[in-house]
């Protein structure tokens, strides 16, 4: 069965739009698979060609062979298809005299945050959208996202500096302006670089998906996204989101907006400043009542190791109904060993590939690093896998 009919849109109170399954779906089970509507780099304005050699402009991976280059912007590529493909839409005339001049005169962004380096990109490619497909930019007006203080304060200023970058019949008014960087702050989902235990992971791109963004969040999430950017022979920049265990029909399906091993106080401010809502999921209504102290603990493996140890059955269990039992003090445990990458400084989740028809899977694959590991804790392979794969 498509992917697509796996999942249905669903109002729940409090929530907004949610994504609930359409039926009993299975572990590893794929529920979704979205192209993006909107794609832009995530680099600031600064040191433009050091920076842009690294990833193709329109599809974003990393670049290998000898790029090719817009001839008006001196933007690289990867293949004279992908530089066809996008001067025809992400890349048009205006993206490209935009950009270029963003890029030769750095004085019009000197010394603005880095944030607005990365908004001026995505506003040039919303006003670019609304010219090139005027559908995709009426979801994205759609997408949930209403306008701060900030945001107005941010469009005021970009509304200003786009306007005289490059001409267009029309651009956004500023009112829409500030209201398009709500629904990118709240929707966007970022193309990570390839991981690497040695650096922090930083994020190549940003795309906007118009069914993932559905997708409310939980700490204990049931269902996480994979990408395969670098290794995908077509579509490189889909969304894939598996389903961690199974799941009844009804129940929500949730991704987790951030890695699962941060601590309580981190995952409410991140909520409660980026996305406006305070989180009342399970995880957090126990974790609540933790001191600080006891927050430490969150990410370290060893002690969760200990409590799993002398949990494990409640804790199967607790997850197996879905009932976690409120004297438990750790009852996430056992989602932390389960389904939490431990190789350094991975973070990733892990889900299982997707089930054959009558067997289920065996094999975790983690959405960071992309190793693979059996389910008797065997890792098998250094990912990423393709999707073709
Ligand atoms: C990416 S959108 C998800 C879809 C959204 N519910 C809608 O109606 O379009 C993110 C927004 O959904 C809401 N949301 C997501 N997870 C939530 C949760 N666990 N509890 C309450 N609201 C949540 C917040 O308003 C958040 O800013």
């Amino acid at each position: 069965m498509s992917a697509e009919c796996l999942v249905s849109v669903a109002d729940i109170e409090g929530r907004g739009r949610s994504l609930v399954a359409s039926q009993p779906l299975k572990a590893g089970q794929v529920v979704l698979c979205d192209s993006p509507i909107l794609l832009y780099s995530a680099l600031p304005f600064i040191k433009p060609h050091d920076q842009s050699t690294s990833y193709c402009n329109h599809c974003f991976k990393t670049l290998q062979s000898p790029p090719s280059t817009c001839p008006s912007c001196s933007l690289l590529f990867c293949t004279p298809t992908c530089l066809s493909r996008a001067s025809s839409s992400s890349h048009s005339p205006y993206v490209c005299q935009a950009l270029s001049r963003l890029q030769h005169s750095p004085h019009l962004l000197l010394n603005q945050p880095l944030e607005r380096h990365v908004q001026a990109r995505f506003l040039i490619s919303a006003f670019n959208l609304s010219l090139v497909s005027p559908p995709h930019f009426q979801t994205l007006v759609s997408l949930q996202g209403t306008a701060t203080d900030n945001d107005a304060s941010n469009a005021h200023f970009l509304h200003s500096l786009i306007s005289t970058l490059s001409p267009l019949p029309s651009i956004p008014s500023i009112e829409l302006t500030a209201a398009l960087l709500a629904k990118d702050r709240l929707n966007a989902f970022g193309l990570m670089e390839p991981f690497n235990e040695h650096l922090e992971r930083s994020v190549r791109a940003y795309a906007i998906y118009p069914k993932a963004s559905f997708f409310n969040h939980d700490c204990l999430p049931n269902a996480c996204r994979f990408d395969y950017v670098d290794t995908a022979p077509h579509n490189n920049t889909d969304m894939i989101v598996r389903i961690l265990h199974d799941v009844p029909q009804g129940r929500e399906i949730c991704l987790s907006y951030f890695p699962v091993n941060l601590d309580y106080s981190s995952r409410q401010k991140r909520l409660l400043e980026d996305y406006g809502f305070a989180c009342d999921c399970d995880r957090c209504k126990v974790e609540a009542n933790w001191s600080d102290n006891d927050n430490e603990n969150d990410v370290d493996e060893e002690e969760e190791v200990m409590l799993m140890d002398e949990d494990e059955d409640e804790d199967e269990q607790m997850v197996a109904s879905g009932a976690e039992n409120e004297d438990t003090d750790f009852p996430h445990a056992y989602f932390f060993v389960t389904y939490m990458c431990n190789r350094d400084n991975c973070w990733g989740t892990l889900a299982p590939l997707p089930p054959s028809p009558a067997t289920p899977s065996n094999v975790m694959e983690c959405n960071v690093c992309g190793n693979l590991k059996n389910n008797d804790d065997n890792a098998i392979g250094d990912g990423p896998l393709s999707m073709d794969g």
